[in-house]
């Protein structure tokens, strides 16, 4: 596969954490929307909200896709990526793109153990309990319509990998 392997789903679904063991699994690339965005410009994403606005930074990461997408790469996008139909669009036309799907109390327990206020500022103000079930039944619409596989993200990192391997390359699953 030369096209690029589009990691989407909601926050702490693990498209950083799985993408990048995925990545070193295929001998691929590995890159993430959020990560390139804090280093082109210098600025978290709680910074760029509090200057820019949401729309802003949502403008910023939809440019920062189109600028990372092509070639042998794992690219973890970040959570909100799918809002733009046209990024739907981009990504299922340009390579293959997986749903990193966890029902919301798995999300509410990583996020609270690792919440990185900086990269994560609060979507609605609400406690990360109560937001994520939120954005979850807000958006799972979209990650689906995204979606060319929807992998159960509540497994270990390993054995999500482990999976996205056996939807890929299902002959050469053991
Ligand atoms: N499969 C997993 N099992 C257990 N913990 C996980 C798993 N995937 C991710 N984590 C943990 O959850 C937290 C969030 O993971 P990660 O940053 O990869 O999520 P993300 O989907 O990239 O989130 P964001 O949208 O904010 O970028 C991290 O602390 C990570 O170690
Ligand atoms: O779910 C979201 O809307 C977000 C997820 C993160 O990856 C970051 O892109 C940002 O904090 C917004
Ligand atoms: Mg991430």
């Amino acid at each position: 596969m030369t096209q690029p392997i589009y990691m989407v789903g909601a926050r702490g679904c693990g498209k950083t954490t799985v993408g990048q063991a995925l990545a070193l699994t295929l001998g691929y690339e590995f890159t993430d929307t959020d990560q390139m965005l804090l280093r082109a410009t210098g600025r978290s994403v709680a910074q760029i909200v509090e200057s820019e606005g949401w729309a802003g930074f949502r403008a910023k990461e939809s440019e920062m896709l189109r600028a990372v997408a092509g070639g042998r790469k794992v690219i973890a996008t970040g959570g909100g990526i799918v809002l733009a139909e046209a990024n739907r669009r981009f990504m299922r036309a340009s390579g293959t793109v997986i749903y990193l799907h966890a029902p919301a109390g798995v999300l509410a327990r990583r996020l609270e153990a690792f919440p990185e206020e900086d990269q994560r500022p609060s979507l609605t103000g609400r406690p990360i309990a109560e937001e994520i079930a939120e954005v979850l039944l807000a958006r799972e619409a979209l990650y689906q319509d995204a979606a060319h596989h929807v992998l159960d993200a509540s497994a270990s990192p390993e054995r999500v990998v482990s999976a996205i391997l056996r939807q890929l390359h299902p002959c050469a699953a053991g």
